[in-house]
């Protein structure tokens, strides 16, 4: 927990012990429905939560914004942005049922308000959203293809609406066709070893895809 709060020290009361709370919820669920590996586990803070609140690094979402988590499987990147970002809202979504029952079980012991989950592929949620972010999921082409048309008109940040993708390594065949990615290293926000290759991309998406 006392990495959390090395990079993000401003956390109100409320959100250091929705963060604390989290270890348990998981431990628990995880033993019952294996969702996060046995090593991560024991390690959450770092390579779920800080890893997930990355994204937050590069774009502090605005009140009222939306953000589609797309496979989230336990719940990263989403469950931690939504403890972060609590005046914005978060629909996760992932093809696996049982996954998400272990998301809903933690966004309800965490009294969490703004998460909403689906079961589905993405390919067939219809909403639209200011930021679609993602880690783990599909490689990019893939990835774009699945969320044309689910990016919102109205552009309210630095960064134009799109997505951020949470990716490792050598990104440059992956993105070569993606001349508007962005890549940031989360190595200049984190200094653990953990974070040497990780990156967060930014794509812009146009709002009809
Ligand atoms: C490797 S896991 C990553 C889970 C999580 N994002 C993380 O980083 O811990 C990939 C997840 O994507 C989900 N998934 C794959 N294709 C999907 C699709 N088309 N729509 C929704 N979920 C999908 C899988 O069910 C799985 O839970």
């Amino acid at each position: 927990m006392e990495l959390i709060l090395k990079y993000f020290p401003e956390l109100t009361g409320d959100q250091i012990s929705k963060f604390k709370k989290l270890e348990t919820l998981y431990q628990d669920w995880n033993l019952k429905i294996n969702v996060v590996s046995r090593k991560d586990i024991d390690e959450l803070y770092l390579r779920h939560v800080l890893h997930a609140l990355a994204i937050a690094k590069v774009l502090k979402f605005k009140t009222g914004s939306k953000i589609l988590d797309v496979g989230t499987g336990g719940g990263f990147p989403g469950v931690p942005l939504a403890i972060l970002f609590p005046e914005c809202s978060f629909h996760l979504v992932d093809s696996i049922a049982k996954k998400l029952k272990v998301v809903n079980e933690v966004v309800e012991g965490l009294g969490l308000t703004n998460i909403k989950t689906t079961h589905s592929r993405v390919e067939d949620i219809k909403d639209t959203y200011d930021f679609i972010v993602s880690r783990a999921v599909a490689a990019m082409p893939t990835f774009v293809h699945w969320v044309k048309g689910k990016i919102t008109k109205p552009q309210n940040h630095d960064l134009k609406n799109g997505i951020l993708y949470l990716k490792g390594g050598d990104l440059r065949e992956e993105l070569q066709d993606y001349k508007t990615a962005t890549i940031y290293n989360i190595s200049d926000f984190y200094t653990e070893d953990f974070f040497e290759t990780k990156k967060v991309v930014h794509l812009p998406l146009k709002y009809r895809g």
